[in-house]
């Protein structure tokens, strides 16, 4: 052997023997720390099974939490990545909401450059999430939901006639039921965020927007790679100039929103209140903030308060609480940085905002509503109840529910937070350590940049907070019952500062299409109904694969 092979022996030697002490040292994390936790080759596994779509996203957390039975948290690994899996309830409301400046963020910073929707919500970091959060929190005040439920009404009027339409002949019809929610939900959606019809309730068919937007939550082989390279290192993908997004996807809704806001700019009357139009005005308006800043940090801070007050009832009160008080946090951070002057609402946040709005509000809610109308067809006892129920308040209100009507509706309530818990639409709730956190009554400090998991999947199906948890039983949230509840365990919509901006137009949503079904018709199961739901291992969120048929009988 020549010098030369002999030295290029030894350095690929020492590579080999450093790249292995590192990796080490990576796989010795936890151990080392003193900290339970999972097997990387355990996670590994996992992640491996997610990414080539053997199983489903949340199933890996769901292993890792059973895992970590009997401690409050553990080690895990996310490739080579140490992250921590939270599984006490009561530290889980504590770092999500008073810990809220350690765990700030869901992911790294995203980049606008190579992902020009990348300017929303889900994905926006640090400030100018807070800035966008507070300028957006008004579109779901309760004046704003108020609108909106007269569209909702509308396309649920719609879908109706589409029902009644099939049913003419035998007075009953069968059909996936996931289908035909989405269409209505598509109709909802777009006429909300964008002021457009969609028609999907009458012509599905021919509904682009519905099949685009439908990709959103989809995994690709594009976005497998990109979370594969993420999670080896954040910096990869952008080094390697690789975008998440479906390029077909990101073109058309960049097209459909310029198109709508060039329509919006030559239409004076102003009369549309979409989400759109209302980003529009807070864009116009950035200039002259400063002047109204305090009035608006006002209608934040109720904004997000009043969205508390939606959910489950006392159970959470003690959280509206805590809820009040970040808010007014929250708009007071918000107060001090409306004095930024760089703007805001830029062309960029207002496509990502829009397509984000599109996505959560397509599959989450019609999912939600599948999901539901399949345990009601199993549950007659509890359809005739929740039928009684409408029955009794739309008499009281002169044949019609309206707005204010659907706070009366307590079994419903029940019906859809028993729907939520069994079927979390959103599995995993996921935060980066974004300031070293140190571990209550531990010595354990977690360094910035470790992924904090939360598997809202296995808390909602834990049978020590919920007995039963494949039972679906909306008794659990029955007046008496609910402050059995260990808060902390039911965490349908997140919780902190993060938890979803727009829960009570998701609940409205899902409960208007809810009384349309039962309303008018009975639902069944048919020889083709599914034995078990099946989830789709393809998306982010939890949704049904497949066809899930049904058989609607008109009521007389
Ligand atoms: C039943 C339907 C829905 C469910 C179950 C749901 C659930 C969730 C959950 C669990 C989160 C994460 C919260 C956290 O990390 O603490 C979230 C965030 C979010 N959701 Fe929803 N959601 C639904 C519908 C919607 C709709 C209709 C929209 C928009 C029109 C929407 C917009 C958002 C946004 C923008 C965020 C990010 C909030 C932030 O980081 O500030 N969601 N949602």
């Amino acid at each position: 052997m020549d010098v030369l092979s002999l030295n290029s022996v030894l350095v690929v030697t020492t590579a080999l023997l450093l790249g292995w002490l590192a990796v080490r040292d990576k796989l010795n994390y936890w151990a080392k720390r003193g900290v339970p936790y999972v097997s990387p080759w355990t996670c590994l596994t996992g992640t491996l099974g997610f990414l080539f779509k053997t199983q489903a996203m949340y199933e890996s957390f769901v292993a890792q939490y059973d895992a970590l039975e009997g401690h409050p948290y553990g080690g895990t690994f996310q490739l080579l990545n140490p992250s921590v899996m939270l599984r006490d309830p009561a530290m889980i409301k504590e770092w999500l909401i008073k810990g809220f400046t350690n765990f700030h963020d869901r992911g790294p910073e995203p980049d606008e450059k190579l992902d020009k929707l990348s300017g929303n919500l889900f994905q926006l970091t640090g400030d100018k999430w807070r800035l966008v959060r507070q300028k957006l929190s008004p579109i779901f005040s309760t004046a704003k939901l108020r609108i909106m439920y007269q569209t909702l009404k509308g396309c649920a009027e719609e879908l109706n006639a589409h029902l009644q339409a099939r049913c003419q002949a035998t007075g009953e019809t069968e059909l996936d039921v996931k289908d035909l929610v989405s269409n209505y939900t598509m109709d909802v959606i777009g006429a909300c965020a964008m002021g457009i019809k969609c028609n999907a309730i009458q012509d599905p068919e021919n509904c682009t927007m519905k099949k685009i937007v439908k990709r959103m939550f989809r995994f690709n082989w594009r976005l497998s790679l990109f979370q594969f390279l993420e999670m080896a290192n954040p910096r990869l993908p952008r080094l390697l100039g690789l975008s998440p997004r479906d390029k077909e996807v990101e073109g058309y809704l960049e097209e459909i929103t310029k198109e709508a806001i060039r329509m919006k700019q030559q239409d004076t009357t102003g009369t549309r209140k979409d989400f759109l139009q209302l980003l529009m005005k807070y864009s116009e308006e950035e200039g002259a903030e400063s002047a109204n800043g305090e009035a608006q940090s006002k209608e934040i801070a109720n904004g997000d308060a009043q969205s508390r007050e939606i959910a489950i009832g006392n159970a959470q009160s003690k959280e509206i609480a805590n809820g009040d008080a970040k808010s007014k946090e929250i708009a007071n951070g918000d107060a001090k940085a409306m004095e930024h002057e760089d703007p805001v609402i830029t062309e960029n946040v207002i496509m990502g905002v829009i397509a984000s709005f599109l996505s959560a509000g397509l599959e989450p809610v019609s999912a939600t509503v599948t999901f539901c109308a399949y345990e009601l067809a199993h549950h007659p006892e509890v359809q005739e109840k929740l039928f009684k129920e409408i029955q009794a308040v739309r008499k009281e209100s002169g044949g019609e529910i309206k707005y204010d009507d659907l706070k009366k509706l307590h079994y419903l309530d029940q019906v859809v937070n028993e729907t939520l818990r069994k079927y979390p639409i959103a599995p995993i709730l996921g935060r980066k350590c974004t300031e070293a956190f140190q571990i209550p009554d531990s010595k354990l400090v977690l360094e910035k940049g470790i992924n904090l998991m939360i598997s809202t999947m296995s808390l909602h199906h834990d049978p020590k907070y919920f007995p039963e948890p494949e039972k679906f039983d909306p008794e659990r949230f029955s007046e008496e019952n609910v402050n059995k509840i260990i808060p902390g365990t039911y965490l349908p919509f997140g919780d902190g500062p993060r938890f979803c901006i727009a829960m009570r137009l998701a609940l409205m949503d899902v409960k208007t299409m809810i009384i349309t079904l039962v309303s008018d018709y009975t639902l069944h199961t048919c020889p083709k109904t599914v034995k078990r739901i099946e989830i789709d291992r393809h998306l982010f969120t939890l949704a049904p694969k497949g066809q899930v048929r049904l058989r609607l009988k008109k009521r007389s």
